[in-house]
């Protein structure tokens, strides 16, 4: 079966390689015939076959980064600037080609991070040297382009010679704008709002830096009168939701009018200088950008498809359908590895098992949808109760386990199991359809087994729980009792079933 993004997305090994899709062989046939375009109508411009042929070149360049990787983009960039005056420029090139690729990564990275509505991306770390990258690329060349060139187009100068230097490579920061932005745009139309999951300062971070470049392209384009360039920057939001929606075919389309029309521009207006190597680097620059965008748009799809599978499978493999707890295999994993760090570093841990206390009267009275909505309600009620580094699980039927990990002594999880008693005993309501909406008060009674008691095994410490736990049945129920020890009862007195 041939590949696509839809049947393997992986985020693996990326900048991925696109040969063999279809729309990457499209992208790529455009791209070709943008070079040939380009060397044309040069030719025709009366240009010499040394430009023409470099330009050539580089339109099938752009096409070779996305095939074989980011490594040739720097090496792209370089070879053009080496051949074409003034040198002086080469390093702002190939530093803006270096930081479109990291750009680009951190647009990946706060998309993935904000999470959209079918696609809920949890658990998504910004790793330090991303966030690293994103802090020097684009919140202080942006920000201080932004204020740079928000002086000059007040007062005509430049207030620092090194302001006037990042404020000459704006686009840089322009660029750093679109990559993020665009792809975010593009998703909050497509899937709504964005949901930020976990590291809300960091996402507010990033799409606070997303404003600067905004600013950046509104108070320096004042400052400009050239039709050429007016165009192409203007150009570039067209060109860049291209290339999110068309991906490489739209980039290259996008890429080749705009040539066109750069080169109709300039034979067109008076008196005015064709600066072939300014317009061109520009051009190419951000073709190279528009593919990045597409590329990136291509690799985070797959990426939050791929993460959302993840998620998916497991759930699958460690949840109970039901209630939404841990299932029976997550728990034991659990055990083993309290049990291991026991062994070697004497972490004490404990296991409180619970049963719901004539439970089968609920089912048999009300139905056993009336049963499971009991059931989700109490678990809910368990996961709000017990702590972060805890695993509360459905053991089977109405039995809950609860993993208590860093549980100093048997007392200790006697006490815990006294509070979720607690916790746990207050009225709930759910709909029938026959009776309507019934109160029920479902008592709860639990064994607890502490590891320092001599089980030499998981099995074993829940043979010990549960044998607490038929204490506690045998004792009058809606109790909590230590194995071989004391018994606990909750601090109110039992209610009754109410409807
Ligand atoms: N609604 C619902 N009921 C379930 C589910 N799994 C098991 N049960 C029922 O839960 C009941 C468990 O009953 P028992 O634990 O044996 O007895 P009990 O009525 O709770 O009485 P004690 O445990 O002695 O207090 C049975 O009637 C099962 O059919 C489930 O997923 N949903």
């Amino acid at each position: 079966m041939p590949h696509t993004d839809e049947q393997e997305p992986t985020p693996q090994g990326y900048p991925a390689r696109v040969l063999g899709q279809p729309r990457a062989l499209i992208g790529l046939g455009v791209g070709a015939c943008y070079g040939i375009a380009v060397a044309l109508s040069l030719l025709i411009a009366e240009l010499s076959l040394e430009i023409s042929t470099v330009w050539l070149a580089s339109g099938v360049g752009l096409m070779a980064v996305l095939v074989w990787g980011y490594w040739l983009l720097p090496v792209l960039l370089a070879a053009h600037w080496l051949v074409s005056p003034p040198m002086s420029e080469a390093p702002y090139w190939v530093a803006a080609g270096l930081g479109v690729i990291a750009v680009t990564e951190i647009g990946i990275a706060a998309r993935l991070l904000t999470g959209y509505g079918r696609h809920r991306v949890l658990d998504f770390d910004l790793t330090g040297t991303a966030r690293f990258a994103f802090i020097c690329l684009l919140l202080v060349p942006g920000g201080g382009a932004l204020l740079a060139a928000s002086w000059l187009s007040v007062t005509g100068t430049a207030p620092a010679e090194l302001f006037l230097l990042i404020a000459r490579n704006w686009w840089l920061s322009v660029v750093f704008g679109f990559v993020c932005v665009v792809p975010l745009v593009s998703s909050w139309l497509r899937y709504g709002p964005p949901r930020f999951h976990g590291r809300r300062r960091e996402a507010l971070l990033v799409l606070l830096a997303l404003l600067l470049p905004v600013g950046l392209i509104v108070s320096y384009q004042l400052s400009r009168a050239d039709p050429v360039h007016a165009l192409l920057y203007g150009a570039l939001p067209l060109l860049f939701w291209a290339s999110i929606f068309l991906r490489e075919s739209g980039a290259a389309l996008g890429l080749t009018l705009l040539t066109a029309a750069t080169i109709v521009i300039s034979q067109l207006t008076p008196g005015h200088a064709v600066p072939v190597w300014s317009t061109g680097a520009h051009i190419l620059a951000f073709g190279l950008m528009a593919l990045l965008v597409a590329h990136a748009q291509r690799n985070l799809e797959a990426a939050v498809a791929y993460r959302t599978r993840q998620n998916d499978l497991e759930r699958l493999a460690y949840r109970d359908m039901l209630t939404g707890l841990s299932n029976r295999h997550h728990l034991f994993e659990a055990l083993e590895e309290s049990m291991a760090s026991w062994r070697t570093h004497g972490a004490p841990f404990a296991v409180l098992i619970m049963d719901l206390d004539s439970f089968k009267a609920i089912n048999d009275q009300y139905g056993h949808h009336a049963g499971d909505e009991v059931l989700k309600t109490l678990a809910a009620r368990l996961r709000h109760n017990h702590k972060g580094g805890d695993i509360a699980a459905r053991y089977g039927g109405d039995e809950f386990v609860i993993l208590l990990n860093d549980c100093a002594d048997a007392p200790a999880a006697l006490d815990v199991a006294r509070r979720l008693l607690d916790a746990l005993d207050a009225p709930i309501t759910f709909a029938t359809t026959e009776h309507g909406p019934v109160t029920v008060n479902v008592g709860v009674s639990m064994g607890c087994a502490h590891i320092s008691q001599g089980a030499n095994s998981p099995d074993a410490l829940l043979v010990q729980a549960d044998q607490a736990l038929y204490e506690a049945k045998a004792a009058g129920k809606r109790r909590a009792a230590l194995y071989g020890g004391d018994v606990a009862t909750p601090a109110t007195p039992a209610l009754g079933s109410a409807r």
